[in-house]
């Protein structure tokens, strides 16, 4: 994504309504393909409404300008009439207020849907103090969004009718409206858009980040119309700011939890040991491994480290230890381990054969051998042309074995190609967790490295993501810590917090 050239964070989503964080579009399409149909039946030489007629010409703009822009592309032409026409009459603004009619049928009968994913996303860009919009050319937005009691989740809306008060001609001055009464920058402002029309104007505003929503797999159209970044799942878009400290919000964490039973999630490296120069001498501190004992709650460490090696280092019973990323899973009777990532164990062996003979030897490279991974790491290299070298080799590698490849700290992994990582083994073993009562268990996951980011990204609504490092970052987390002292003291509070439900 562009961010990363970023210094500074950005401060403020606006979100498109319809289709990004309500389903209304497909009521909007359904009730579009209702009046034009019934119009277009009464031409000659008409083919039906189609989505693709929606996407281009409907979505995302004014009701009339929708009506016009559709008939021109037919080459049909209607008077304008005005906007108090009745719903009978055949003139651009008389096929809006039938399309109005219909649309509002259609949502009283069945109500508004929201899309969770970029629900959850709202809720965790608030929690981290960004400011937002919900923008909408309906001018019926306000009233979904307080169907959808999204109302108040916003610091801005602006909608068709808002739009009409203040003259605003179309979804660019609509969005430069929301930047304004947000009072931020378009620059410093990331747009979330699912129709082309929304990017173009994004794009044309010089807005910060361009995020296409691609819901009804129009990638092509979107990446055309100038989107910075594609996603299906507004939940995973990741970009630079600023997030708390999880230390000066344990009351915000404690609300969010409610009665929920508490579960901890933690990486290894970089999380409750310090980063050293060789990953032989990683340690736990005696302080950290105390606290781990203290909770009653379920604890589990996840890391990319072999679960051998991470148990040792660890060293605490009746917890759970995930191992290389996540393969293999074991603790309190529980063992698991992909069938793919056994069958993949020759490849690691092929990977491990090369990387020796052809970086072994290197200064400062060090090889460790997991049993469904392998690391190469180049901490200790001095010579970029070596950095260089060991990258070469490692995606020689990767072609070679069919294995796939990761960056970490410093190192580059190589590991089965299967649909499985840290946020697979979280969800896997949330399922396991003795949970006493009828709530689900509020998670609390603390990572500081980029395979901690699937973790981040799987808890959704479950609690917490944690992010070890500085504040200022493109992490999925809903927080941070500066390092794995903080990290211990986050683990005090949290065991504070355990104790009353014992
Ligand atoms: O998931 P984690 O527990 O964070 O494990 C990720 C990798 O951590 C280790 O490497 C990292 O830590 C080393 C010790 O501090 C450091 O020397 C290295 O540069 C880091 O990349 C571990 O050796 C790997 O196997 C893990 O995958």
């Amino acid at each position: 994504m562009s961010t990363n050239r970023r210094t500074d964070p950005f401060q403020a989503v606006i979100f498109d309504m319809d289709g990004v964080l309500t389903r209304t579009a497909d009521l909007h399409m359904q009730a579009w393909k209702q009046i034009f149909d019934d119009y277009l039946s009464r031409q000659s030489n008409q083919q039906s409404f189609s989505r693709t007629d929606y996407l281009a010409y409907v979505d995302g703009k004014p009701r009339y300008q929708g009506v016009e822009d559709f008939l021109h592309s037919r080459q049909l032409t209607l008077p304008y009439g005005k906007p108090s026409d009745s719903a009978d009459c055949d003139t651009v603004c008389g096929l809006g207020n039938r399309k109005n009619a219909c649309f509002l049928k259609l949502l009283e009968n069945k109500g508004v849907e929201v899309f969770e994913d970029a629900v959850a996303a709202l809720k965790r860009w608030r929690r981290g103090g960004m400011k937002l919009a919900i923008i909408t050319a309906s001018r019926n937005g306000q009233r979904i969004l307080e169907e959808a009691g999204l109302m108040d989740a916003v610091d801005v809306v602006i909608d068709g009718t808002v739009a009409a008060e203040k003259e605003l001609a179309g979804k660019l001055e609509i969005m430069r409206e929301a930047a304004h009464g947000l009072n931020v920058a378009p620059a410093n402002a990331v747009i979330v858009e699912d129709a082309t029309a929304g990017v173009r104007a994004g794009r044309e505003g010089e807005f910060g980040l361009v995020v296409g929503v691609s819901r009804n797999g129009n990638e092509t159209e979107l990446r055309e119309a100038g989107a910075d970044h594609i996603t299906a799942d507004v939940y995973g878009v990741s970009f630079l700011r600023q997030l708390p400290n999880a230390l000066d919000h344990m009351e915000d964490l404690s609300a969010w939890r409610g009665t929920r039973p508490l579960a901890v999630f933690l990486d290894f490296d970089g999380t409750l040991a310090e980063i050293t120069e060789e990953p032989g001498k990683a340690e736990i501190s005696t302080e950290a491994r105390s606290a781990l004992q203290k909770f009653s709650c379920p604890v589990a460490v996840i890391s990319g480290r072999d679960r051998e090696d991470l148990q040792s280092r660890v060293n605490v019973e009746g917890i759970y230890y995930a191992g290389n990323h996540g393969f293999d899973i074991a603790g309190n009777g529980h063992q698991h381990t992909l069938p793919e990532a056994d069958n993949a164990v020759k490849y690691v062996d092929q990977a491990e054969a090369m990387a020796r003979a052809r970086v072994g030897d290197l200064s400062g490279v060090i090889i460790e051998r997991k049993r469904y991974s392998l690391a190469v790491h180049y901490r200790k290299v001095k010579s970029e042309d070596v950095v260089e070298e060991v990258r070469n080799v490692v995606e020689d590698m990767r072609r070679q074995t069919g294995l796939r490849k990761r960056n970490g700290k410093k190192v580059l992994e190589l590991e089965p190609d299967v649909d499985w990582h840290k946020g697979r083994a979280l969800r896997w073993l949330i399922d396991i967790l003795p949970v006493s009562g009828k709530e689900p268990p509020f998670i609390v996951y603390v990572g500081d490295d980029v395979t901690d980011e699937d973790a981040f990204s799987a808890l959704r609504e479950d609690g917490p993501g944690i992010y070890v490092g500085d504040a200022l970052t493109c992490s999925l987390a809903d927080y941070h810590v500066r390092d794995p002292e903080e990290v211990l003291q986050l683990l005090h509070s949290l065991a504070d917090a355990d104790a009353p439900l014992k």
